[in-house]
Formats: C-alpha cells, sequence, structure tokens
C-alpha cells in the first residue's frame, strides 16, 4: 500500500487511521462536539458541512473553520459537503460546490477536502487541481446508499478516482446480502494488489457491513470512519471501541505474518 503523510499522520502505514466527522448545525453545536473530540483519541477530523445551517455563506463556513482548527490544531481537518445524491442532507447547485470547495482549499484552514468522483471529470480535475496548488489533498468520493454495485464496477471507479489524480480514493456502498460485503471486501483486495498506487478507503455500509470498518489491515482499506458523539453514516462504530479492535487487528496480523 503506498503512503500519504499529512501533519506527520502516516496513512497506509500501521493499523488504519480513524476520521471521525462531527454534524453539527449550528457554530455551538459544532463548537461543542470538537471540545468534545479535544479528550479523544482518533486521527483525522471531517467536517460533514452539508450539515451546518449557515453552509451558503462563505465568510462563516470559514469562521467556523477556524474556530475547529484552533481547538484542534494538530489533526488533519477533512472538509466535506456531501451531496444529497450520494447521502448529504441539503439540497445544492453545482455551481456552489465547486466554489466552495475551491475557496476552502484556498483558505489554508482545511488539510484535505471530499471531492465526489461523479460530479463531471473536468470539475473534479479542476478542483484537485486548485487543492494541490494550496498543498491541500484531496480525498475522490463515491457513496451508493442503495446497493452494492458488481466487484468491477467498484474497481473501476476507485480506479477511475485515482487517473484523476485523487490522493485517496474512497467508496461507501450498501450491502443487502453476507455476499455484497464479500464482494466490496473482494474489490478492496483487488484495487490494493493490482491497481492501487494511492492509500484506498473502503466501507459496506449498515449493521451488516461494519465488518468491513475494522476490516482495512486484512484488505487494505487504509482509513475508516468512527462515531464520536454522532454518526454521520449508517454502521459507523464507536471511535474508542474502534481504536481498540483496529489495534488489536494489526498487531495480530504483524505476529502471524
Ligand atoms: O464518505 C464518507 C463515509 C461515510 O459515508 C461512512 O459510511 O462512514 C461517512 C461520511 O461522513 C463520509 O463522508
Amino acid at each position: 500500500m503506498k503512503t500519504v503523510t499529512i501533519k506527520q499522520l502516516e496513512i497506509g502505514v500501521g493499523a488504519p487511521k480513524i476520521i471521525v466527522p462531527i454534524v453539527g448545525k449550528t457554530q455551538a453545536e459544532l463548537i461543542e462536539e470538537v471540545q468534545f473530540l479535544q479528550s479523544i483519541d482518533f486521527d483525522v477530523l471531517e467536517w460533514r458541512v452539508d450539515h451546518f445551517n449557515q453552509v451558503d455563506d462563505i465568510q462563516a463556513v470559514k469562521q467556523v473553520a477556524k474556530k475547529i482548527v484552533d481547538l484542534l490544531p494538530n489533526k488533519p481537518l477533512l472538509f466535506t459537503f456531501r451531496t444529497i445524491n450520494e447521502g448529504g442532507v441539503k439540497p445544492w447547485a453545482l455551481s456552489s460546490y465547486i466554489q466552495l470547495n475551491k475557496e476552502m482549499a484556498c483558505s489554508g484552514l482545511v488539510d484535505l477536502i471530499d471531492v465526489e468522483v461523479f460530479i463531471g471529470d473536468d470539475y473534479v480535475k479542476d478542483i484537485i487541481d486548485v487543492a494541490h496548488k494550496n498543498q491541500v489533498f484531496v480525498i475522490a468520493s463515491n457513496h451508493d446508499f442503495e446497493k452494492t454495485p458488481p466487484k468491477n464496477d467498484i474497481v473501476n471507479r476507485l480506479r477511475k478516482m485515482q487517473d484523476l489524480g485523487a490522493d485517496i480514493p474512497k467508496i461507501a456502498v450498501m450491502p443487502k446480502t453476507t455476499d455484497d460485503v464479500l464482494t466490496l471486501l473482494a474489490a478492496t483486495t483487488e484495487m490494493n494488489e493490482k491497481y492501487a498506487i494511492k492509500p484506498i478507503i473502503t466501507m459496506s455500509m449498515a449493521g451488516l457491513g461494519a465488518i468491513s470498518r475494522i476490516a482495512g489491515s486484512t484488505f487494505g482499506s487504509a482509513m475508516t470512519f468512527g462515531a464520536a458523539k454522532n454518526a454521520s453514516a449508517p454502521g459507523q462504530l464507536d471511535v474508542n471501541q474502534l481504536r481498540y479492535i483496529l489495534e488489536a487487528l494489526h498487531q495480530n496480523n504483524k505476529l502471524t505474518q
């Protein structure tokens, strides 16, 4: 697995890294979530800004981002506007999505941004270009809340993200059967072993897929999402339990290799 280093965090080395989302609607709720996280052991903070009720006001977004950074200065901050098509909560317009991501990439406040790969190749490339010019990393993403696509589709989507220049390709899919969970894990292994030049993130959602959220050191997902106060997607495990399990599995993998 290749690695990416952000604020001294080596992604792709050791146990999978934990991303914790915050989903507050107001500045006060967000600050409360971040303060709570000050005493929690995790690796990357994700601000799911689609939940924020002032997301249309870029100055308000920057102001809150600054407060978050001041409260957690050493944690990489991932900025994510999840569109309603892929599990987000706010109606959106492509032009504002692009502008928001570009402005935040230039703000000096965030370390990573999430860009949905299916907004259009040229838009994705353009946002990635702006991010990279500002030393901001990009997670390209795709979410299917309805189903688990066939293995080849999953692999091809991850490859497309990588080809468009993303630093970390990510996919989340919904299982209906245990075979679906196996499909996601098989796609993860294939991507890693045959094509990946970057660390990848994969998960099968909901309770049925929760096993995929702890299985990264075996199948090759370099990061996983855990919940602190509030989950942002179905199946996320509690962050403390997640850290314990990931470390235990990683140690065991090393001993038996
Ligand atoms: O892309 C993802 C993954 C996710 O949907 C999950 O299933 O854990 C949670 C989201 O907050 C994040 O942006």
